[in-house]
């Protein structure tokens, strides 16, 4: 396995290996990629102050997390269909989360069922005393509510901590690349959380794609695209669990989290998945940390691949980030291996970062420690 020193080594490996199927529909963004390219060039823009003198010799990455301890503020975030990437799929990510002490998300449509990544889980957590058991469950509102319903009850039991209800997804967004060459779900794997036959893995109109991928039909076919608050309030009748929204651009949609009891919001744009154009996450993040005012945490995911991003994204107002296609990546690159070598190299260098810019703790970065770059001031 070649040596990696940082996330774009692992992606640079992770692209070559990967099938042309599983690169498409893992690397696009929706329409021209406008959004998914301004996640991580926004990041760019924003220069760190250091402060020096400060004594760190000792970094506290460690955070609070609705009531918990996380040994960093360095999340894994739901995506789907994770088998593609590497036979262990979720398994692998979950392992590693825990590993790591860090909040784990499984989404909906993932290819290890909620059980199976509970019982990882659980397996690993007992073995040593720094491991610890966080997993979120990401969900989409189906149309068959029972279906819904199902997946928060059996998330619920599996032990999971929160749920997170996506919201930006009413639609799936126009991904040209699935659109072009139509996806196709490899035989062997199954949406794990349904029924087997129960969920259509194979399209009988994918010849006439032109318009829509197949992942866009079952959507339309699926997922409820009229979901206001009052569902997000009928999810939270449903469980006992914290109820988080992810998906939020807004300080409007922050607030309204905030009066509609969530525990939490994500600020996501879906990796430049859903609207294009719509902003880059780290810039949307400070409008919507000062309207929220510390009443719920934010957390933030989009674009993160440096140990520096996440500093920028904490000084801005985020408690904690999520990583998305580093994820994946990590799979595609080495399997479990793989999450523990992307997810030992982000946290180094976000101690690093802490370290450098004189930070001891987590509440020591703040707005102070970062001022937008001159050379990218646009010209209007
Ligand atoms: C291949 C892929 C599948 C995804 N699947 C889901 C999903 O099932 N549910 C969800 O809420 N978000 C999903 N997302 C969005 C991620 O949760 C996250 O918001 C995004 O990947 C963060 O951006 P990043 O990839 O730049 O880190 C997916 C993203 C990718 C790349
Ligand atoms: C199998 C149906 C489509 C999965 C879509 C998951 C997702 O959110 C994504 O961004 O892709």
């Amino acid at each position: 396995m070649s040596r990696v020193s940082c996330i774009a080594d692992i992606e640079k490996i992770a692209l070559d290996k990967l099938p042309r199927n599983a690169r498409n529909y893992y690397t696009s963004g929706s329409q021209d990629m406008i959004t998914l390219h301004e996640n991580q060039d926004s990041f760019d823009r924003i220069q760190i102050r250091p402060r020096v003198l400060m004594d760190v010799e000792k970094v506290d990455m460690t955070v609070k997390v609705l009531g918990e301890t996380a040994a960093s503020p360095i999340f894994v975030a739901a995506s789907a269909l994770q088998k593609m990437a590497d036979p262990i799929g979720e398994i692998g990510g979950i392992r590693g989360a825990v590993r790591h002490g860090v909040v784990h998300s499984l989404s909906s449509i993932s290819t290890a069922s909620i059980e199976e990544v509970g019982d990882a889980a659980k397996a690993l957590v007992g073995t040593d005393p720094s491991f610890r058991d966080m997993r979120w469950f990401q969900l989409y509102i189906y149309k068959d509510r029972s279906k819904t319903l199902n997946l928060i009850q059996r998330a619920t039991k599996s032990g999971c901590k929160a749920i997170i209800v996506t919201v930006d997804t009413p639609y799936l967004g126009r991904r040209l690349p699935d659109i072009r060459e139509p996806f196709e779900m490899p035989a062997h794997l199954s949406l794990a959380n349904f029924k087997t036959g129960e969920e259509k893995l194979t399209d009988d109109e994918n010849t006439d794609s032109e318009n829509a991928s197949w992942l866009a039909k079952y959507f339309t076919e699926e997922i409820d695209a009229s979901l206001t608050w009052d569902d997000v309030a009928w999810v939270k009748s449903q469980t006992t669990l914290p109820v988080l929204v992810k998906g939020v651009l807004s300080a409007e949609d922050a607030v309204l989290a905030v009066q509609n009891g969530c525990s939490g919001i994500i600020v996501s744009n879906h990796g430049g998945r859903q609207l294009d154009s719509a902003p880059s996450t780290i810039d949307a993040l400070y409008p919507i940390a000062k309207a929220v005012n510390k009443r719920i945490p934010i957390y933030l995911d989009g674009g993160i691949r440096r140990g520096t991003d996440v500093f920028k994204a904490i000084a801005l107002g985020a408690d904690a980030i999520f990583v998305g296609r580093p994820v994946l990546w990590a799979l595609a690159y080495d399997g479990e291996n793989g999450v523990n070598v992307m997810l030992d190299i982000l946290v180094e260098e976000f101690r690093m970062a802490m370290a450098l810019a004189g930070c001891r703790s987590i509440k020591d970065i703040n707005i102070d420690r970062v001022m937008k770059s001159s050379k990218y001031t646009p010209k209007l």
